[in-house]
């Protein structure tokens, strides 16, 4: 586990956002601060300035120009490791290297060192100032599959279902910002065109909070600037906070891109050019002498420079380049619904939304987690359904680490079980050992990934025995609500709608812990 101390962190940001998760299921008495929202002063290292030079022999008294180009500055590059999982590792201010100095004897400059920024798969990138970044080797793509981009760059898709959208640059030069008449209220699943939308969501993320949601109110002042309108659902951040935000936010001029992918890399801030070194003049080595050459190679970047007064301006190196960005890690859903094999996830989901998952009898049915959004009156929320966890799934069992990374990025837990599964014979095992072992996978993948808040879903309450086995379950599980459903009738599913609204909007944390399971 990552050292707890990250209260040590610097808070020069106040676009900065944390999430505390509690630890104490854990042994531990401290809270960590995971930074989720970042800003990062990038700056490509300069070029290394051109030497000039010229090399006098016996064979050549006058002198040939032989000083070498100065070296290329470095780039700033982030990289999608799942090595870090939040900013609390980053420096706001990250410098490349300069280019080295060009020296005589036709020796260019070394190009400066890159600078590698490490951040956690699923960070959104947004511009604040300075010039649009550009992927490197494994860029993030537009045919990324829906799923591992969070918030797509896929202009076409339907944003309900995704928790938010993201504007590549092509599309943000023309996407108009649409306002909204006064007192008017839409959401923006309203605005049929992808334009629109765009338009919308540009001032939409000026001022959405952390957890603002897709179904949220967007209303117009009298100044006919777009705003959220659910503010009040969200506990986040304090007046204060929350108006420095909108400041900041405001800023963004465009979501860039998302690092979804391992090795993912993407140049925010290039190194200057090196400056150029006597030897790229030819046309003055036949100079009367050496410093005649020098002379003359100055008069040539004067002229070539527009009059500049700076005559070196073409042997000195560029200034690399300067970008202020602000990171957002952004979870892929509200809701992770996370249990065994054929416990019901699937059917669950499409109960309690319009999602229309695989369902089969058959384990590992679902091969990638679906997302479904459920709509209350006053607020949206998107349910993953995780594709079934199986005992070993930290080694990589099964399908391993490909959905205990999605769990990752859920703000609570919905943990299914089969009520039914150890019944008649069966060869399943009890909800109360499921829970165990779900809690276990979890927290060998990664520790305090099961530190979050949670609710049990005790599912097929409609089974012949599954009532006694739903009576014990409570008894041996009591710190967090259990909420018995039949998913293929979708009976019990306004209670457990109620429920997850309740935990995703803070009114309720309760997490579970092996420790709050009484076990044989
Ligand atoms: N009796 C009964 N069967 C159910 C219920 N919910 C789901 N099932 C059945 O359980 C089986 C598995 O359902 P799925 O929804 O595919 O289960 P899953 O957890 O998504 O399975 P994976 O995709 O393998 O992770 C299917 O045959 C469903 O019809 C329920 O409430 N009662």
């Amino acid at each position: 586990m990552k050292s707890p101390l990250y209260s040590d962190l610097l808070y020069e940001s106040m676009c900065e956002s944390v999430s505390i998760y509690s630890e104490s299921d854990l042994g531990l008495s401290l809270e960590r601060k995971m930074i989720d929202k970042f800003r990062l002063w990038a700056k490509g290292g300069d070029g290394g300035n051109g030497c000039v030079s010229f090399h006098r022999s016996r064979h050549n008294q006058h002198g040939r120009p032989d000083g070498g180009n100065g070296g290329r500055g470095g780039d700033v590059i982030l990289e999608c490791s799942p090595a870090v999982w939040d900013f609390s590792s980053l420096q706001h201010h990250v410098n490349a290297k300069r280019g080295g100095h060009g020296a005589s004897k036709n020796k260019i400059g070394t190009r400066g060192s890159d600078k590698v920024v490490q951040v956690p798969i699923g960070t959104v990138i947004q511009l604040v100032e300075g010039e649009i970044p550009s992927p490197v080797g494994k860029p993030s793509s537009k045919s990324l599959d829906p799923w591992e981009l969070p918030g797509s760059l896929d202009a076409d898709l339907s944003i309900s279902d995704q928790q938010s959208m993201t504007i590549n640059p092509s599309m943000a030069e023309d996407a108009e910002t649409k306002c909204l008449p006064y007192g008017e209220k839409h959401t923006l699943n309203e605005f049929p065109t992808c334009k629109e939308r765009q338009g919308l969501a540009v001032k939409a993320e000026a001022s959405r909070k952390a957890t603002v949601h897709t179904g949220a109110f967007l209303s117009c002042n009298k100044e006919s600037t777009c705003e959220w309108e659910d503010v009040e659902s969200d506990s986040a951040l304090s007046e204060e906070d929350w108006e420095d935000e909108v400041e900041v936010m405001e800023e963004i001029k465009y979501n860039i891109a998302e690092l979804t992918e391992q090795g993912q890399q993407l140049t925010v801030a290039c190194g200057g050019e090196g400056g150029l070194g006597s030897v790229a003049f030819p046309k003055f080595s036949k100079s009367k002498s050496p410093r005649q050459g020098i002379q003359n190679v100055n008069y040539l970047c004067s002229q070539e420079s527009d009059g500049d007064d700076d005559q070196s301006s073409l042997t000195s190196g560029s200034t690399g380049s300067e970008t202020v960005l602000i990171l957002e890690l952004k979870s892929i859903a509200d809701v992770g619904l996370v249990g065994f094999p054929n416990a019901g996830k699937s059917t669950l989901l499409g109960a309690i939304s319009r999602a229309k998952p695989t369902v089969g009898h058959y384990a590992f049915t679902t091969l990638r987690p679906s997302i479904g959004n459920l709509n209350y009156d006053d607020l949206s929320i998107t349910v993953a359904d995780i594709p079934g966890l199986i005992k070993g799934a930290h080694e990589n069992r099964g399908l391993g680490h490909a959905f205990l990374r999605h769990i990752e990025r859920t703000m609570v837990l919905a943990y299914v079980v089969d009520l039914a599964a150890a019944l008649d014979g069966r060869k399943g095992i009890p909800p109360w050992e499921q829970l165990k072992d779900l809690i276990l996978e979890l927290e060998y993948y990664r520790e305090g990934l099961s530190a979050r808040p949670s609710l049990v879903v005790a599912n097929k309450i409609d089974e012949a025995g599954a009532e006694g086995v739903y009576e014990e379950l409570k008894r041996r599980v009591q710190d967090v609500p259990i909420f018995p459903v039949c998913a293929v009738l979708e009976e019990g599913i306004p209670e457990l709608k109620d429920g997850l609204k309740m935990l995703v909007s803070g009114g309720q944390v309760s997490r579970l812990t092996v420790d709050g399971i009484l076990l044989d």
